[in-house]
């Protein structure tokens, strides 16, 4: 198990990772979701070595990694470019890693080759050894780039945006391999991306990284269905946040007085948060009952193929969007520029207690 505690980095007045606490779990697929900016890389080359944090402590299976050089802490790394040395073929550059690393270098011929075939193997390239990384594919070389980490044999591997460098048929079919080779190695990898549903795809855990901290660490669906908190919900880039102050029971946005589930005292800052396809639309005067709503002109739709975004506007300004799945559609057709109800369960409102972080 790879425990993180307290990390906190800085760079002159800027505060990358602020306290950072965070836990691997073994044998898990962790997806680490931030943000452009929010110091995902940073913690991976904290744990990987290539920088030392200001304060805090890394323990790996009960033993110390901060203040240790990088090879000494058994960990794989995995770039978002590859990082492959050009001039070298597939088989080279797996055994590179073997053949000169700084410690427990393998000097028998028999044994790195033994052990770059079976790297080749799990990765599915057999048969590719002797091609140079320029005369294979994307895809092909993000599974040399793995088979150079894994052949070390590391006790975690942590991957650096992997598939930000493939197209998106190719990353959907990687996403199912790196699953696949992850269970066969029963390694924990801790997969770093910017995309929520690469994040969800993926982990069995997905951690959410913002304003310097792991603001939830969750099971994928949990995550998604749950979130704990307002800066957790949008990441997820499925539900609409609506900030105010509770007045009377009722919380003040921009979306207009809305009753929030709880009780609340008054004054104090909210946020509610309702998921888009949890959003039925209908005329002003139709809202069904047992049903809350409020008003917001209908701006533009966007089609993506199985699922249709719309967006509206409120008078106060808030943007909300609303999904409907195409094969149960449930909106009726609407008219650019006219005011619709937007009405939902009370049920499915969540509540967060504090202002907008
Ligand atoms: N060597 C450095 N010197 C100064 N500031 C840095 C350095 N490395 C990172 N930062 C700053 O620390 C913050 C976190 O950067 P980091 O690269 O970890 O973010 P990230 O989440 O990986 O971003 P991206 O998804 O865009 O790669 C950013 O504000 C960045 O500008």
């Amino acid at each position: 198990m790879l425990t993180l505690s307290g990390i906190t980095r800085r760079y002159g007045d800027a505060t990358a990772l602020d306290g950072l606490s965070f836990t691997v779990p073994d044998d898990a697929y962790v997806s680490l979701l931030g943000a452009s900016g929010s110091g995902k890389t940073t913690l991976l080359r904290l744990i990987a070595g290539f920088e030392e944090p200001d304060a805090g402590q890394i323990i790996l299976d009960g033993v110390r990694l901060d203040g240790q050089p990088p090879h000494r802490r058994d960990i794989g790394f995995v770039f978002q470019n590859f990082a492959l040395f050009p001039h070298l073929t597939v088989e080279e550059n797996v055994a590179f890693g073997l053949k000169y690393r700084e410690s427990n270098a393998v000097a028998s011929a028999a044994e790195v080759a033994e052990r770059t075939q079976a790297a080749l193997e799990l990765v599915g390239l057999e048969g590719f050894g002797h091609r140079g990384v320029g005369e294979i594919s994307g895809g092909q070389r993000q599974r040399v780039a793995l088979a150079r980490t894994l052949v070390t044999e590391p006790r975690i591997v942590l991957l650096d945006e992997p598939l930000g460098a493939l197209d998106a048929n190719l990353r959907d079919r990687m996403c199912d391999e790196l699953r696949a080779i992850r269970e066969r190695l029963k390694v924990s990898f801790l997969h770093v991306t910017g995309s929520e549903t690469e994040a969800l795809t993926m982990g069995d855990t997905v951690a959410v990284l913002a304003g310097g901290r792991i603001v939830q660490s969750s099971g994928s669906r949990a995550l998604f269905e749950a979130p704990l908190n307002a800066s957790a919900a949008k990441h997820l880039n499925a539900w609409n946040i609506l900030s105010g102050t509770v007045e009377k029971d009722k919380l003040r946005t921009n979306a207009g007085i809305l009753p929030v589930p709880g009780s609340l005292s008054d004054g104090q800052s909210a946020q509610i948060a309702l998921r888009f396809d949890r959003i039925d639309v209908s005329d002003a005067a139709q809202v069904p009952e047992g049903r809350h709503h409020f008003e917001a002109r209908f701006l533009t739709g966007e089609f993506n193929g199985p699922t249709a975004l719309s967006f509206f506007r409120t008078a106060d300004g808030a943007l909300v969007q609303v999904v409907d799945h195409l094969s149960s559609p449930r909106l009726p057709r609407l008219e650019e520029g006219r005011t619709y109800a937007l009405h939902y369960r009370p049920e499915e409102v969540l509540l967060f207690e504090g202002a907008e972080g």
